[in-house]
Formats: C-alpha cells, structure tokens, sequence
C-alpha cells in the first residue's frame, strides 16, 4: 500500500516535471522566434542604420562604429538565438527522461528534508527561481554517489556541509514514462547496474551518469593536482569515466573553458568514434580527439613517410627470429627511454657549439647562399645565446639576403625573357596595379619601361616567393641530416657522447641510418625526432589547450610524454591505463606512464580495481593469463564458463568458429573474431567471408557496425563485443613472454562469453 502511495507520487511528480519542461520548451521557442525575427530584422535595415559617410578620416571613424556596432547587435542576436535553440535541445533530452535518482537529505541544525532530483541537466520552475532538477554535476548531487542513506556531506564553495541522506531512490523514465523506481541500500543500485551491464554491446560507449561507482566519482570530480593518473584494471570504466570527467570540467567550468579545449587522446580513429556519441548524450559539445601518429604527420608528414605504430607492431608480432626479434626490440625501447632524451639533450648541447647543418640555397639550379655561409653567420654569434634565437637571426639575415639577390636578379636575361611571354592577363593586372600605384598616367614618356619594370619585379617575387616561405619556415635547417649525424658512427659525435650511448649503439646506427637515407621515419624514432626539432627550431605549443586525457596511457612511451607536455604547456593531464595492457613494443622496459614519478610532486593516483565489462566466469579465466598474482575484482555478473577448445587443423577451427558464430548470432548483436595480427585476419577473411556475414577491421577502419567483425587485437584496444571468439591461441602463435599482455588484452574484450580456439598445442599463458 505505502509503496502504491510512493509510486502515485513519484508520477505525479514526474508529470509535473514534464509539464515545467513543456513550459520551458514553449517559452523558449517563443524567444527563439523573437531573436530570429530580430537578427532578420536586423540584416535588412543593416545598412539604413548606418550612415556611411568617408569624406574626412572622423567621418570614416564615425562610419566604422556604426557598423561595428550594428553588427555586434546583429551578433549579439544571432548569439542568443543559437543559445536558445540549444536549450531547448537539453529540454527536449529531459522531456525523455528528466531525472534518473532522487535524494533526500537533511542538513545539519535544519529540520526539513531537501528532496533532490537528479538528472543530466538543472531544471529551474517556471518562476526560475527553485530548482527542480539538479545536474548530476551540481556539488549536491555527489552525495548520490559518494553515499549510502545515513550520515553524508558534500562540499561547496570550499565549505563541507553536513547532514543525514535519508533516502536514496532510483528510476528508470523512458519517453516520459515512469517504468521503474527502487529505493537503494548499500551501493548504487547494485540491480540498475546488473541491468545495465547484462545488455549487449554497442558500436559507441554508453554514458554511466546513473551509475557512477563512488571510486569513479572521485576520479570524475577530482580537481586539485596537475596529473591525476588512473590505473584500473580491463573493463573498471577508464574510457567511461574519463568521458564523465570531460563532461564534469565542462560544468565545473563552464565559464572558463569550452570543448574545444579539452584533448582526448586516443589510440585509433576505430576508438574516436567509439567514443564521440557520449558528451553530445550528455548535452556538451565533444572535445577534441588525437591519435599521437596523427599529431606526428601533421608535423613531419609532407616531408617523409612515416610509420604507423600498426605496422611497428605488425612487424614485430609476425618476425619469426628470435634473436632479430630482440635486437629490434631493445632498438625501439631504448629509442622511447628517458636515457635517449638525454642523449638528444647533450646532443643538442654539442651543437650548440659546432655541428648543426643546413642547407645550401638554390635558385634556379644555382646556389645563392651555401650552407656554409649560413653556418659560419650561425656560428659567428656567442654560444650563450640558443640555437632558437640564433636561428631567427639567421633567418632575417637570410631573408634580407634574398632582397638583395631578388633585386640584383631583375635585370637578368631570364626575366627578360619571362616577360616576353607573360600574357594579356598578366600585362592587365599589371597595367592596373600601376594605375592603383599612381605610377602609370596613361601620357607619360616612361610608362613602357614603367611597365617593364613593374614586370620584372612581379616575375622575380613570384620566383624568389617559395624561397622566402620556405626560409620563413626555418627549412634551411638540415633537421633530418642533423637527426642522422647522431647514427653516424664516424663522426665526432660518437666519440664526444660515447658515455650516453647503449651497448648495442652499432646495431642501432645500422638499423636506423637505412631508414633515414629513405626519408623514413620509424615510429620509434617520430618523438625523439619532434623533440630534437624543437629544441633546435624552437619549442612549438598549443596554449589553448587546457586540459589533455591520455587514454590507454600504458602504451605511450616516457619520451611521448615529454613531447606532449611540452606541446600543452597550460594543460593538466587525466592520464588512464593498464599497465596488464600494454602492446607497445616503446613501452617495454622503461617507466610506464602511470608511474607517478615521472610527474613529480604534481600527480596524484587513483585506482580501480573493480571489473564492470566481463562477466565473473570470464574474469577469473583472464586474471590467469596474467600469472603475477594480481587480482582483478569482479562485479557480480555470471555467465557461461569461458571454454578453450583444441583443434587438429584450420579446417576443422573455420568449421568450430561458423558453429560457433551461428550460435552465438541468437543471443548477441557484436561478435569479435579477435586474431593476432592483420596479416592473419586477412587470411581468416577469405576463408570466413563467403561462409558468414563478416566485417573485417583494419587500422584504416573508421567504425564498425553490430555484426560479426574480423580485427587484430591492437584494433580491438578499448573496445568491447557481446561475445569473443579467439582465433588461435596455439604455443606456437603466442609464444613470447612479451606477448602476454597482448593476448590478455584480446581476450579481456569479451562481456558475456569467451571462446578460445589453438591448432594443437595451447599457449602457456593459459
Ligand atoms: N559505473 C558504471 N556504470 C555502468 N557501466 C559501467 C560503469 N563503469 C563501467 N561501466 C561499463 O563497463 C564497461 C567497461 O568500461 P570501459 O571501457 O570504460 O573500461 P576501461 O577501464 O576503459 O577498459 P579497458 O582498459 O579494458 O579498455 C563499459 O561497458 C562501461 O560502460
């Protein structure tokens, strides 16, 4: 009877909500037509407002503010019409489902209980003057996560305010319909959880704004150190909760900072579109998204080709030689060490006193500055002052050199003849430019050689102007000769830095002088590359940028770090990861970026030890694969038994994974058929595909539908599927040590089931 009573108020209350947003959504229309009528209004008597008058320099004055502040009216308009349309879009949203909990709680020294609604937006009464609906934001609204009913606090304006929660109810409202509501005990609705996590994948992640954990409430509303690092293990809601944050610093700071200065970066563009749906779910615009790769081409891209990290890792996966396999490894982590920065430090140190090289100057096949005299200019200010600073001296120096020789180049043959064959339309533009000039006078005796000369001047600009850009642009520093002069072992360097150079130093030279003689830059070598360039061009940053999540952080190597933390000089970091995830070959032996020491005093970490994505039964399979005693926590979801099934051929494996696809095709919408690497999905691919209907991903892949999708596992990184089918598992395809988190990865992206299949013999991880 009581709970009847409760529920014929909550709906009554959910309908009086419903007819305060009707409200609001028909006040804001009506303005919204108002403000468009207005700027309409505007546009047409723009220029009857205006009375442009330039006969004196305070008349043109005068005119320039009419029309500056006619146009800031129209602006001003256009501004708040936009504003508005974008209300009652969050109206709209909340028409939907306006609140998803309610609490009640009573403050300290007060005797009547608050009752807080919670949703994903502030609803104010038609006065504007009580809040209805609480943003799930609001510091208020933490208590919904952070307790359970009894004692709670929350704080605001640096003040903690204390009292009692005395209730703690939960709805589900689907197209304005109350479907469900429970009061919850312990934590937050254990049962809304279980519901949430029991459905089937998606090909975007879901926002968890009803069922933020109280640990992932902290990481979301933390704001008091530089980095906060994240480590939580497969599935603890890293990518979801760092979703949430950005959504949480948008309303903290709502009025400092907008999307677009919040950096996500992310693995692949399968992963920016995995995740771009959640913000504009919430009502906020998304923030900007990066892969490191793409930050890489964007700076080195025209000029040489570049590796992508897919195919550093294609290769390593795939070689079948042991001691090649090494060699190559301990080749890129030394490359990604905070010991190869310092080596590039000194380096950089070295030639501040000799050794930096440029390039000569040409003109039409003939050099008109060599690079020796750009190095003796260069070389001839003090070794105190940067090479930066050195080098904008050389570049003006440079530039006027180029006048000097454009002027002197007029008078030569070449533009004679140039002009010579210019056509009407040049003849014309330049006939009009003297006009323009006063020079040309239609009567006078030296308007030909006027012309002539005006000619000459054009053509040679028009050649000299590429030089100037290109000087402009500091590209007569040699960077990529400078970058392979450290390799060269026969030159003074080598002796001078012998001290910071690894053991294996030769093999090194040998592996990465080829490369650059090709103009390609591995990946290992694309950080320390952009680091040397800045140290030498000048420290190029991106002061907008005020806040940067790094996503799958475990896989970004020290140096990495170091180039981005430069890049955004004004932004504090969220950087999340697993370290049990690591697939980059950069990040083997050095410090994981999660350890805090590599940020000082600035860092604070946070943990998460909770697994949401996997059902038990899967979880206690996957923490085996990680043999070091580690335990994962999981949430209290089961399932079937993971199975781990052994074939004798492929033949037999295509026949037991169609099988097994068919079955599973019932239940599920996203099944992943996870193989190791690209190369073996592609022969996976032609013997699936007139068999089933199934999308093969790559690392060009954009998006994926639901369905049955074909990936490596390094696409399959911070993703999720219904269900998982592993390829091979067999010893002889995982067989190194350093491959155990890789395959830990594969297989942790399973939710409901987990399908593991080996030619003959089965990896020892398992
Ligand atoms: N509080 C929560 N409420 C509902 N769902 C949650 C919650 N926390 C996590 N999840 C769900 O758990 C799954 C895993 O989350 P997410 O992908 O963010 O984890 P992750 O730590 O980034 O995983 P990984 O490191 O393995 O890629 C997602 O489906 C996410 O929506």
């Amino acid at each position: 009877m009581e709970n009847q009573k409760e529920w014929l108020e909550e709906k009554q209350h959910l309908e009086d909500s419903l007819n305060i947003i009707v409200h609001k959504i028909k006040e804001l229309e009506h303005k919204e037509k108002g403000f468009k009528e207005n700027a309409v209004a505007l546009k047409k008597s723009f220029w009857n407002d205006v009375r442009v008058n330039l006969d004196t320099a305070e008349d043109v004055d005068e005119t320039f503010f009419a029309i500056k502040q006619q146009a800031e009216l129209l602006s001003d308009s256009e501004l708040a019409q936009e504003r508005a349309i974008r209300n009652v879009k969050v109206y709209e949203r909340l028409q939907q489902s306006p609140y998803f909990a309610r609490i009640d709680f009573v403050q300290d020294g007060q005797q009547d209980p608050l009752k807080i609604y919670i949703g994903v937006a502030t609803l104010l009464d038609e006065q504007d003057e009580n809040i209805v609906i609480f943003d799930w934001r609001a510091p208020i609204s933490s208590m919904y996560y952070d307790y359970t009913p009894g004692d709670a606090s929350y704080e605001t304006l640096g003040e903690e305010i204390h009292g009692e929660m005395l209730l703690k109810r939960q709805f589900i409202i689907k197209n304005g319909q109350l479907q469900s509501m429970f009061n919850t005990g312990l934590t937050i609705g254990d049962d809304l959880l279980l519901d949430i996590l029991a459905q089937n994948a998606n090909e975007h992640i879901r926002s968890i704004v009803a069922t933020i954990q109280a640990e992932q409430n902290k990481i979301i509303r933390h704001v008091n150190s530089r980095y906060l690092i994240v480590e939580g293990v497969a599935g603890s809601g890293k990518t979801a909760v760092a979703l949430q944050r950005v959504a949480y610093l948008l309303y903290r700071y709502r009025d400092e900072m907008t999307a677009d200065q919040i950096l996500l970066i992310t693995p692949n563009q399968l992963f920016n579109q995995y995740v771009h749906s959640v913000l504009p779910d919430l009502g906020e615009d998304n923030m900007q998204q990066l892969t490191f790769i793409e930050y890489a081409e964007k700076r080195l891209g025209k000029q040489f080709q570049l590796e992508y990290p897919y195919e550093q890792l294609e290769e390593l996966l795939t070689e079948k030689d042991d001691t090649q396999y090494q060699t190559k490894l301990s080749i890129i982590s030394f490359k990604a060490s905070l010991a190869y920065k310092h080596l590039i430090d000194q380096y950089v140190s070295y030639l501040s006193d000799k050794g930096l090289l440029f390039k000569n100057i040409v003109f039409r096949g003939e050099r008109i500055i060599t690079a020796q005299e750009i190095t003796e200019y260069f070389y001839s200010f003090p070794s105190t002052m940067s090479i930066p600073d050195r080098l904008q001296l050389v570049k003006e120096w440079l530039l006027q050199q180029l006048t000097k020789l454009e002027k002197a180049e007029r008078t030569k043959e070449w533009v004679e003849e140039a002009t010579e064959l210019l056509d009407k339309e040049d003849y014309s533009k330049s006939y009009s430019e003297l006009l323009y000039e006063g020079r040309y006078t239609e009567n006078s005796f030296d308007d030909f050689d006027q012309e002539r000369y005006k000619l000459a001047r054009q053509i040679v600009k028009k050649h000299f102007k590429p030089l100037r850009n290109s000087v402009n642009k500091l590209k007569f520093v040699h960077m990529l000769g400078i970058y392979r002069q450290l390799f060269d072992l026969n030159s003074s360097i080598n002796k001078d830095l012998q001290h910071l150079m690894p053991d294996n130093w030769e093999d090194i030279c040998q592996q990465t002088l080829p490369n650059l003689a090709k103009r390609f830059i591995a990946y290992e070598d694309a950080a320390p590359f952009l680091y040397l360039q800045d140290k030498i061009e000048g420290q190029q940053t991106n002061r907008m940028i005020r806040h940067v999540l790094i996503d799958e952080a475990q896989d970004y190597s020290p140096f990495q770090l170091t180039v981005l933390q430069q890049l955004f000089p004004k932004a504090r970091m969220t950087i999340l990861g697993d370290g049990h995830q690591t697939i980059h070959p950069h990040t083997f032996n050095n410090p994981s970026l999660l350890d805090t020491q590599l940020y000082g005093e600035q860092a604070e970490k946070m943990i998460l030890t909770k697994s949401y994505r996997s059902t038990k039964q899967i979880i206690q399979l996957t923490a085996k694969i990680l043999n070091d005693g580690s335990e994962v926590e999981a949430f209290n979801r089961t399932g079937p038994e993971p199975s781990i099934t052994i074939v004798p051929n492929e033949v037999e494996l295509m026949d037991q994974i169609i099988q097994d696809i068919n079955h599973l095709s019932i239940k599920f919408e996203t099944i992943a058929v996870i193989c190791k690497t690209a190369a073996e999905c592609s022969a996976v691919y032609k013997q699936l595909n007139n068999r089933v209907d199934i999308q093969l991903i790559n690392h060009n892949s954009k998006q994926f539908k639901k369905g049955i999708l074909l990936l490596p596992a390094y696409m399959a990184k911070g993703i999720e599927f219904d269900a998982v089918i592993i390829y091979n598992a067999s010893a002889a395809n995982y067989s190194r040590e350093s491959e155990r988190y890789y395959f830990y990865t594969a297989c942790t992206r399973a939710m409901h089931e987990l399908h593991i299949y080996s030619i003959n013999k089965l990896t020892y991880f398992l």
